[in-house]
């Protein structure tokens, strides 16, 4: 894996860092496997990881955030890519919700592999990422959460119109 010409590009579309090789021109969101921290960090393109590069950092006043959304029949929208009709209850939602929490612990790598299984948000398939935003741009409880929150922190359950979140803040 190591020898595959890994280097790290930035998706313009979806605002995050993902591994391209350059041997065989395949993508991947995830990290490769059998290439260790160390290794990544000497490859093209690893400021774009750490946020250190001008490229991925946000603008002042922007945060980097990721969320695990589940929807209720409440929800402005009870659809998702997981399921066409969605019609728990918000308190089964919030149910739910807590069982993650509790499996998350205070792991990023688990955030992201559960809100890419489990999230009803289609930013599921980059972990939860929402890349960067300002205020003004997120429903306001959301925005209010993420703020207020450390980097590297994580919310208790938060609800919007949307439905039910956790959230992790990223940057
Ligand atoms: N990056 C942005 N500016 N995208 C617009 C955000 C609009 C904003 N959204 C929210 O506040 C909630 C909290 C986070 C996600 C979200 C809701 C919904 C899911 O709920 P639903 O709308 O079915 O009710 N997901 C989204 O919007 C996603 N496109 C966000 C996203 C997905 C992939 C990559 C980046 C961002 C709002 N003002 O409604």
């Amino acid at each position: 894996q190591a020898d595959q010409g890994w280097e790290i590009r930035m998706s313009n579309s979806r605002g995050v860092p993902y591994f391209y090789s350059t041997q065989n021109n395949q993508s991947s969101w995830d990290r490769p496997a059998g290439l260790t921290d160390e290794h990544i960090k000497s490859l093209p393109g690893a400021e774009y990881l750490t946020g250190s590069g001008g490229g991925s950092g946000g603008a002042p006043g922007q945060v980097r955030a990721s969320h695990l959304l589940v929807k209720h029949s409440g929800s402005r929208r009870p659809s998702s890519w997981r399921e066409a009709n969605i019609t728990r209850s918000k308190d089964e939602a919030v149910e739910i919700l807590r069982g993650y929490q509790a499996e998350i612990g205070g792991s990023a790598d688990k955030f992201a592999e559960l809100a890419s299984k489990n999230s009803d948000c289609n930013s599921a398939r980059n972990g939860g990422d929402l890349g960067w935003f300002g205020r003004g741009q997120m429903q306001k409880p959301f925005e209010d959460s993420t703020f207020a929150l450390p980097v590297g922190g994580m919310s208790d359950v938060i609800s919007t119109d949307s439905g039910v979140h956790l959230i992790l803040r990223t940057g």
